[in-house]
């Protein structure tokens, strides 16, 4: 939805008025416990609202509505600081409905996924959908499409063409700069980018980059980092300015890591994002209400949990309406069956309570990025692994991380050909460039992987960040072949292959990245496809989003592309 809208000299004067208790509220939330977030007072009293606005708090107000909330404690709502919509597998419009019931009323998205793909088209697809949801959905401009060099994209976004999105009201600033070495090094193309937005809010992507480096990205006017997988790295980044975004998404999972850091001092300058969540996850577990939660029990004081997940986050992003309850601040508001726990009870968006009949108030916005997937069809021959000897690199899956060990192992070899060695663990990874950008017999990347436990068969999945060709693991070469052509007969998503049969599938056929099913639908889909991932021996949690941060090279320290593997510390192409 819009950003909140400015009130005219009547609405203003009624606000005041309502806020003396001179004139009834619109609406009155009656009788909660309100957690100031400032002083830490835990308070009963109403909370009078006019319009998108909290205008009174405490003592008694009168209402031409009132939502009894005795028993309830009232919070700021929750803002989710840095997340892929993409990741939820779900439009943006059914990510409102599956996320703004958790408490989540503003959501700050990069939407370099779509725009991977489909460019400028994408992000105009968000920024439409971004003034249509119930939630404040706001949009951060992909700072890095293509991520880097090392890759093949749908599409290339330079400075100029984000330049006409720069004033849009849901825009905040330049999404994460995930292109850490181009900034250090001085890119021309990163230097345009970064530029283009000094002075107003660049979002920061800096996994391990710490010393002078670290002092180097910052002096380019980067003022957050959600890749901090250790205390130590999270508490070097507070200390050089950044605020921290502890993240926990469906593989990226720091909030354990980093829990230690969540102290009354450093609360004010740390926020909660989920990155990449899935609608499974969300569903089992929760979304920022999870985060929350999981912060107090590792012994985070609740004042400093929720702070994160308010005022600090709005701060963080110049986001100066909203963040407290308190008067004149958005009347963006959770209720809560328990506070530790954040059971939430209702949610209020810009003061309007977040049922059915409001989401069904919603302007729907046309899908986009349909028959995306343009891979040629490929054959078990295509993922022969030829290769100079035995030894080679193989990347090492680390569960509930997105960065991978850069592993060197000894495989079978035989006619100048390497194998799968499942007595280690290691299978074939490979990498379909899908955007119809690459030459009859090139276009695909081949290597190793260690640590999925697959045994048979293969998984395919068009969602491969942040380019987002197709990336197949796989323990048989006829499998492999099979899955990937099955996603272009679907139109993108994720394939579960073995012995010549599709053993489960979910369709994704907006840009090869989400359904257009409701997210319903969308949680039941993964139940059968992890079922059969886990059939063919896979021990990974949350297998398909771990098969889709192999091919993304600014995450250390081995990764593998469409052009071939990638040494991401040396941010270069590994030739044989
Ligand atoms: N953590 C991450 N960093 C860069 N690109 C991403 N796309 C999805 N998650 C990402
Ligand atoms: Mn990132």
């Amino acid at each position: 939805m819009e950003a909140s809208r400015t009130p005219d000299s009547a609405a203003l004067k009624r606000m005041i008025e309502a806020g003396r208790g001179i004139a009834p509220a619109d609406l009155v939330i009656k009788g909660g416990r309100v957690f100031d977030l400032v002083t830490g007072d835990l308070m009963v009293g109403d909370v009078a609202i006019c319009g998108d606005r909290i205008v009174g708090v405490g003592g008694a107000y009168q209402g031409a509505r009132e939502v009894d909330a005795r028993g309830k404690t009232v919070v700021p709502g929750f803002i989710d600081t840095h997340l892929h919509v993409e990741s939820s597998l779900v439009t943006p419009g059914e990510f409102d409905r599956c996320v703004l019931p958790h408490g989540v009323t503003t959501a700050i998205c990069d939407p370099h996924e779509i725009a991977n793909v489909l460019g400028a088209e994408g992000l105009r697809y968000f920024l439409d959908w971004s003034t249509a949801t119930a939630m404040d959905l706001r949009v951060n401009l992909s700072s890095c499409v293509p991520a880097t060099h090392l890759e093949t994209a749908g599409a290339a976004l330079g400075a100029a063409d984000l330049a006409p999105f720069a004033d849009h009201p849901q825009v905040i600033g330049l999404a994460e700069f995930m292109n850490f070495p181009g900034v250090l090094f001085g890119d021309p193309d990163c230097l345009d980018k970064l530029v283009a937005f000094q002075g107003r809010h660049i979002d920061g992507h800096a996994p391990l980059v710490t010393g002078r480096d670290l002092d180097g990205y910052c002096a380019a006017g980067i003022r957050t980092d959600h890749e901090a997988t250790g205390a130590a790295e999270a508490r070097e980044k507070l200390a050089k300015g950044m605020t921290v975004l502890v993240r926990e998404g469906s593989v990226s999972k720091d909030l354990h890591a980093l829990a230690s850091l969540i102290t009354p001092d450093h609360a004010p300058f740390m926020a909660f994002c989920t990155d990449d969540r899935n609608p499974l996850d969300i569903a089992e577990e929760g979304h920022l209400d999870f985060l929350i939660r999981t912060a107090i029990a590792l012994g985070a004081r609740p004042l400093d949990a929720y702070r994160m997940a308010s005022i600090s986050a709005a701060r963080a992003f110049g986001l100066r309406d909203r963040g407290l309850v308190a008067p004149g601040w958005r009347a963006d508001l959770v209720l809560l069956d328990d506070l530790e726990q954040c059971r939430v009870s209702a949610v209020f968006s810009a003061g309007r309570l977040v049922d059915d009949a409001l989401f069904a108030t919603r302007r729907e916005v046309a899908p986009v990025g349909r028959g995306s997937v343009k891979a040629r069809p490929v054959a078990a021959a295509d993922f022969a692994s030829p290769g100079p000897g035995a030894t080679t690199p193989v990347i090492g899956v680390i569960p509930g991380k997105i960065i991978t060990e850069h592993l060197t192992l000894t495989l079978p070899y035989g006619g100048g050909e390497r194998g799968v060695d499942l007595a280690q663990d290691v299978v074939k990874v490979a990498v379909v460039e899908r955007h119809g950008r690459s030459a009859p017999g090139r276009g695909i990347g081949r290597g190793f992987v260690k640590g999925f436990g697959l045994k048979r068969g293969a998984i395919a999945s068009s969602v491969g960040h942040d380019s987002h060709n197709i990336t197949v693991v796989g323990a048989d070469d006829a499998d492999m072949a099979l899955a990937v052509n099955r996603l272009g007969a679907i139109e993108g998503g994720f394939v579960v292959a073995e012995g010549g049969r599709v053993l489960a599938e979910l369709a994704l056929p907006v840009a090869g990245l989400m359904s257009l099913l409701p997210f319903e639908q969308v949680r039941d889909g993964l139940i059968p496809l992890r079922a059969a991932a886990k059939s063919l021996g896979v021990v990974l949690a949350e297998p398909f989003l771990q098969v889709a941060f192999l091919p993304l090279p600014v995450i250390p320290h081995l990764k593998i592309t469409d052009k071939g593997m990638v040494d991401v510390d040396r941010f270069a192409l590994i030739e044989e």
